[in-house]
């Protein structure tokens, strides 16, 4: 059969195939330029530099979401972004192929990966064989992927007929007509209809909307995500979310129903106050794909409400189901059983995974990575490579002999030298990684704590079955006694009192209080360690110092219950003089200052105005801009900068100069 043959095939069967072209770059460019003369369509580059008239950056590719191609070709040669892989399945229409550039399979896990640089966090991009064998495994085990490459005939092999596909006409398909029946007789409620990608989610949303007779708002993390949602609804009344939470707390008037699309994006404490506010309500999210699965939010959000009625949808619309290219994205990416984690039972032991597992005995990383997924939204593909081939990263479980009760992730971090801590410190530099490590030197009170060795605990996640159980705790203590040569463990989480309850028994003190909303959680980020050697605890025991004198004017943390004895002096310390030479003199940020600016002002008697509006009278940055005729925040902070050295020269000008030569210093090392 000729390729044209076999396209027109599966046109007709709803199905779309991975073809992957592994040779030699030139090679790979003529082959996927014969295919583009070779098939009719509309052929779309994914990737770097090409004449190809439709082309995108692999990262652009979702500015494309929700538009159709027929062809399409991801270029991995240099760099493998496996989301665009993804994503670009999702735009091509049945009887397409996705043709896959990547190097020659023998010579490819040698390759450094491009890629990388994004997730490995080292300065240059790393070879990534893990993941390739991986990948290699999966593309020989699939007989309906067909793969050219110098082992590999270019040819052709021969696939089994599928039955005739038919598409979907506009009106509702079966699963949807159930979901749309139920909702016209429910009583006042939340309904949650969960599915993977393109089955139809928001087309029901939006057919619902048509049908009913009294007013609806719509609502959604981004207005494009309702386009479809609004072709099958006419017209529609949308408000972003934090427009309709404004107008909950100002008591307007609502309409009976809430639609929110993709609700699994939007901020767990913002949804709830959303949905709360009204009678019915229909919410929808995807459950599996690139951007992180939705699993984590069924578990959290629908918990907390007791009577919510789950609804899934489960067949592809716009492909057949059982399409190959689907199926291969849904096994090599791990989206598959996300949700039907086996439930375990029998006697638990914890042990260490190293990475090799991934090659000797795959399957037990895999229900690892599962079972994260399952617990965070934010773990995606990107976490899936950083897992098999990143520097530095460390597992821990625990597992019945059957299945997994609890994974834990940790990712080694510090270990700078004492002049890069230093410049860190300062503001001047911000070298890739080391979340905490150089988050504790750049915003807390010790210019050497990124000299630290630490462990952060990146992920963990027990069993939803098998939650508060101790199995957590277990986990962390179990790791904590089994580490080595590091001073600290340490988490960066969205703060919430029940997550904060779990890391106090698990033996971590605060050391840092983020001064903004986590996008995905609608959280604070706090950031705990738990100190493994005199090093580590006297790092603590500063920070934690540091934190009591400073949480008065933590403006975000009021209200909040925290296991800090508060201590608000308004004199200076050394510790402060410091703070706000590294403020006037170097990069220091505001935020990190604040305690010790709020103090600098109580002392001094000068009217430091663009200082005292944004700290005392809590005006925006835009509004002092515009009273004081700043060209924006930049120009902003110079000048409070300015403010700051003034108001120290007053205090003690021959400190003041000596400090400004100290921390001028640290740019240079
Ligand atoms: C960096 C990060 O990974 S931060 C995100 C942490 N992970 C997640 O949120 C994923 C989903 N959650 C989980 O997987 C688990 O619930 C974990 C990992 C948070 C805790 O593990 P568990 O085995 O359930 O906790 P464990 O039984 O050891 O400790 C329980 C204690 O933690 C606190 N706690 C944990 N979860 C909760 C909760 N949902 N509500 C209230 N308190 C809680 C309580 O103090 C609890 O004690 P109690 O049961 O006597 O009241
Ligand atoms: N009954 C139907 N008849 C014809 N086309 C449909 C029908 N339902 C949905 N579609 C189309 O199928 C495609 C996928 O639908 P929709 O966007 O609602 O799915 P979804 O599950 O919300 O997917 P995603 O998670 O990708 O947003 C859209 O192009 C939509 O117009």
């Amino acid at each position: 059969m000729s390729l044209a043959a076999l396209c027109a095939r599966m046109a007709d069967e709803g199905i779309r195939r991975l073809l992957v072209i592994a040779d030699e770059d030139e090679v790979c460019l003529q082959q996927a330029n014969d295919l583009r003369v070779l098939l009719p369509g509309d052929w779309l580059w994914v990737g770097e530099a090409t004449d190809w008239p439709l082309h995108c950056a692999p990262r652009a590719l979702t500015t494309l979401l929700g538009r159709e191609f027929t062809h399409a070709v991801l270029d991995a040669r240099y760099g493998f972004d496996v989301a665009a892989l993804a994503a670009l399945s999702g735009t091509l229409k049945p009887g397409s192929f996705l043709v896959l550039l990547t190097p020659p399979l023998d010579a490819w896990a040698q390759r450094p990966d491009n890629d990388s640089c994004r997730w490995s966090d080292t300065a240059e991009p790393i070879a990534t064989p893990r993941f390739v064998e991986h990948f290699c495994r999966a593309l020989r085990q699939d007989e309906n992927v067909i793969l050219w490459s110098h082992s590999y005939s270019f040819s052709l092999p021969a696939f089994s007929a599928r039955p005739a596909w038919h598409a979907a006409t506009g009106a509702p398909e079966r699963e949807q007509a159930e979901v749309l029946a139920e909702l016209a007789a429910m009583p006042p409620g939340v309904m949650v209809v969960t599915a993977p990608r393109g089955r139809g989610k928001s087309a029901l949303a939006g057919m619902h909307l048509a049908r009913l007779a009294t007013q609806a708002i719509v609502t959604a993390p981004g207005r494009a995500a309702t386009d479809v949602l609004a072709s099958y609804a006419g017209e529609i009344n949308f408000m972003a979310p934090d427009a309709l939470l404004a107008h909950i707390i100002h008591g307007q008037p609502l309409a009976d129903w809430l639609i929110v699309d993709e609700a699994a994006a939007i901020p767990g404490p913002l949804l709830t106050t959303l949905v709360s506010a009204f009678r019915y309500v229909l919410l929808t999210t995807t459950v599996q794909g690139y951007e992180g699965t939705g699993q984590g939010f069924l578990l959290k959000f629908c918990a907390g409400f007791p009577h919510l009625i789950h609804r899934e949808l489960h067949t592809p619309l716009r492909w057949a189901e059982g399409c190959p290219l689907e199926a291969f994205i849904s096994t090599v990416l791990l989206f598959d059983d996300a949700s039907a984690l086996a439930q375990p039972v029998g006697e638990a032991t914890t042990l260490s995974l190293e990475q090799s597992a991934w090659s000797t005995q795959p399957s037990l990383p895999a229900a690892l990575y599962r079972l994260l997924t399952s617990a965070h939204y934010r773990t995606s593909p990107l976490d899936l490579r950083r897992m098999m081939d990143a520097p530095g990263q460390h597992f821990w479980l625990t597992k019945t002999p059957g299945a997994l009760l609890a994974a834990l992730w940790l990712v080694e971090e510090g270990g700078l030298s004492a002049g890069l801590s230093r410049a860190v410190w300062a503001g001047f530099r911000r070298p890739r990684g080391n979340l905490v490590a150089q988050s504790l030197a750049a915003h807390g009170g010790s210019p050497l704590a990124a000299t630290l060795r630490g462990l952060r605990v990146s992920r963990i996640a027990v069993h939803p079955s098998r939650q508060r159980e101790g199995l957590g705790q277990a986990l962390i203590a179990h790791a904590r006694q089994h580490v080595t040569g590091c001073d600290y463990l340490s988490v960066s989480f969205g703060y919430t009192a029940a997550l904060w309850d779990f890391w106090q028994r698990c033996g971590f003190h605060l050391v840092r209080l983020g001064s903004h909303r986590e996008a995905s959680s609608g959280c604070y980020t706090a950031m705990a360690l738990l100190p493994l050697t005199a090093a580590g605890q006297a790092l603590v025991d500063n920070e934690q110092r540091r934190l009591a004198r400073d949480l008065p004017w933590l403006d975000a943390w009021r209200g909040e219950k925290l296991p800090l004895a508060v201590n608000p002096q308004t004199t200076l310390n050394d510790d402060d003089w410091l703070e706000l030479a590294g403020f006037a003199f170097a990069h220091r940020p505001l935020s990190s200052a604040t305690g010790a600016l709020q103090r600098l002002l109580v002392q001094v008697d000068l009217p430091l105005n663009a200082l005292r509006m944004q700290l005392t009278e809590k005006r925006s940055e835009a509004d002092i801009c515009r009273v004081r005729g700043l060209s924006g925040r930049k120009a902003l902070l110079v000048t409070q900068r300015q403010e700051a050295a003034s108001a120290l020269s007053l205090l003690d000008p021959e400190q003041t100069i000596l400090l400004k030569e100290q921390v001028r210093q640290l740019q240079f090392f």
